[in-house]
């Protein structure tokens, strides 16, 4: 896919990374931002040039400090908002342990069960892949 050439829609990556306990790292976004203090799966906008697992690398080393390795990603569900601006936000999961995370933007963060994840404030695209992600969880 070709981002750059293909403005109508953009491309999110996100990831459900699993500690051994099967919880879920979630973050909470920035209260400045798009869905500001809503909580969701980190990640990011896919960049020109970038694959989705290249992408989803480089945020979580921005946000959280954790150096993943590609090869242990998985894909998983997908979620899609359809509006003014399209965007398909892709979920990747995964069980590598990578180190404890950093928060370089300063953001909350915690583990969180998947029946506690869904007590959260979640961005409208993270609540319908966690609804999904039972069915891919690794
Ligand atoms: N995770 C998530 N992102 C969403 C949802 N709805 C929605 O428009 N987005 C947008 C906000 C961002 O533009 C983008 C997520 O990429 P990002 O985390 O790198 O965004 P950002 O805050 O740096 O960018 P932005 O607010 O300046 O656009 O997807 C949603 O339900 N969940």
């Amino acid at each position: 896919m070709e981002v750059e050439n293909n403005p109508t829609w953009m491309a999110v990556v996100a990831l459900a990374l699993f500690d051994e306990a099967g919880r879920m790292l979630m973050q909470q976004r920035p209260i400045d931002r798009h869905h500001g203090g809503r909580w969701e799966f980190p990640g990011g906008k896919v960049e020109s040039g970038e694959t989705p697992r290249s992408a989803l690398v480089r945020e979580i080393e921005e946000e959280l400090a954790l150096s993943l390795s590609p090869a242990l990603l998985q894909p998983g569900p997908f979620a899609e908002e359809v509006g003014d601006r399209h965007i398909v936000l892709f979920l990747y999961t995964s069980r590598q342990l990578c180190g404890d995370p950093v928060a370089h933007d300063g953001q909350n963060w915690g583990w969180f069960a998947p029946a506690k994840a869904e007590q959260l404030d979640l961005a409208p695209m993270d609540r319908a892949l966690l609804r999904q992600i039972a069915a891919f969880a690794p």
